[in-house]
């Protein structure tokens, strides 16, 4: 008997409610993720990549079985863990962040579909099955993971071999009618993304980028011009960066949320390394932190730099983004305890600088 999909692909008691909360999908900071997950029995992920699915009319374009691609999306989201930061809300938010700098006019047509789906599906999977402990974490203490990944990008290998797994189980037959060759491109992308969200790469893909918007060429019609695998990946792996680190750049009350969802996540990361008598990792002291200060540096010396780069790249429709970032960052800098809040993006005092490149090694 053929059952009926439910519109948002999953069974809500209140689909006008959904339906409310989804109408701003296009709008950056337009849903409320927290709301969704609430509204679909904590199902954000499925419903929110099912309805982009929808709008950009992927099952017609690629022949996808409506059902598989959920049953697939449904299993993906429950090898979401449930910790306080890296679960399926945080994927909902990437993937519909991704959605929206792809929208963006200066990239307009650029992207083929499968490209577009590409990024949906890297999106949707790139934390599946975190476990709330960074790569430091795992590298310091041989996990298991460690040694399966011989310390290299050991939690982004591990997100792509379950989510790739899940697809070979007949249910979730999602790519059956793909070609090899569609196959082979679209499962070469979706890795290339996702290993591009370890942030021990950050200083690397941000410095594609800067050469990119140095070298950048635009069409007549001010769209990017993309010619060759290299640059068109480089893009794609920047703009799931982007939207990995976009909570700063997202409404206050949402962003104070994943800020109180990370600090979580990170401090009982301190708490097991604490009882554990080990190195407590950088940031993960509950009892030395300054959350104010840790946000206004993680700003200033990584999200911003990078936000900035991807702005100069589809100048000038990133504007509203950089503005909601600048307000963001004096929201946090004026709740910071003595220094009154400065002016631009000055260096942080000379408590030591927030590298990305070294520390961040320990994450994600
Ligand atoms: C240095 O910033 C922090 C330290 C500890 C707690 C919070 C912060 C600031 O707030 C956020 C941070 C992240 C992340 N930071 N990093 C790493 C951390 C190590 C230092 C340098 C590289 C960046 C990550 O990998 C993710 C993406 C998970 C994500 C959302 C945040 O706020 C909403
Ligand atoms: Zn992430």
């Amino acid at each position: 008997k053929w059952h009926k999909i439910p519109a948002y692909g999953v069974v809500v008691s209140n689909e006008d409610a959904l339906a409310r909360e989804l109408a701003n999908i296009d709008e950056w900071g337009g849903i409320d993720l927290f709301k969704i997950a609430e509204i679909s029995n904590n199902r954000p992920l499925t419903c929110v990549v099912y309805h982009l699915c929808q709008k950009r009319d992927m099952f017609n374009k690629f022949k996808i079985a409506q059902d598989k691609f959920l049953a697939y999306l449904m299993t993906l989201e429950d090898h979401y863990r449930n910790v306080p930061y890296h679960n399926s809300v945080h994927a909902s938010d990437v993937a519909q962040s991704v959605h929206v700098l792809l929208s963006s006019a200066a990239l307009d047509s650029v992207f083929t579909d499968l490209e577009v789906l590409a990024a949906l599906l890297a999106s949707a999977m790139h934390d599946v099955d975190h476990p709330g402990l960074n790569n430091q974490y795992h590298c310091n203490n041989s996990t298991e993971l460690a040694l399966m990944y011989n310390d290299e990008s050991v939690l982004e290998n591990h997100h792509l071999a379950v989510g790739f797994k899940l697809m070979q189980q007949d249910y979730c037959g999602v790519f059956d009618n793909f070609t090899q060759k569609q196959w082979q491109s679209l499962r070469k992308m979706v890795i290339d993304m996702v290993l591009a969200t370890d942030m021990s790469k950050h200083m690397q893909l941000l410095s594609n980028l800067k050469t990119m918007v140095e070298t950048k060429k635009v069409a007549r019609s001010g769209v990017l011009m993309l010619d060759n695998y290299t640059d068109r990946i480089q893009v794609l792996q920047n703009m799931v960066h982007c939207a990995d680190l976009s909570n700063p750049a997202k409404p206050i009350e949402m962003y104070k949320q994943w800020n109180e969802r990370v600090m979580a996540e990170y401090w009982m990361q301190g708490d097991v390394e604490r009882e554990a008598g080990i190195e407590i990792s950088p940031m993960c002291d509950r009892h030395n932190t300054s959350v104010e200060k840790s946000q206004v540096m993680f700003i200033d010396f990584v999200v911003h730099p990078l936000l900035e780069t991807w702005a100069d790249l589809v100048n000038p429709y990133a504007q509203e983004i950089m503005e909601s970032l600048a307000n963001n960052r004096e929201y946090y800098a004026n709740l910071m305890p003595s220094s009154p809040s400065q002016t631009g993006h000055s260096k942080s005092s000379d408590e030591g600088t927030i590298d990305a490149d070294s520390s961040a090694s320990e994450d994600e």
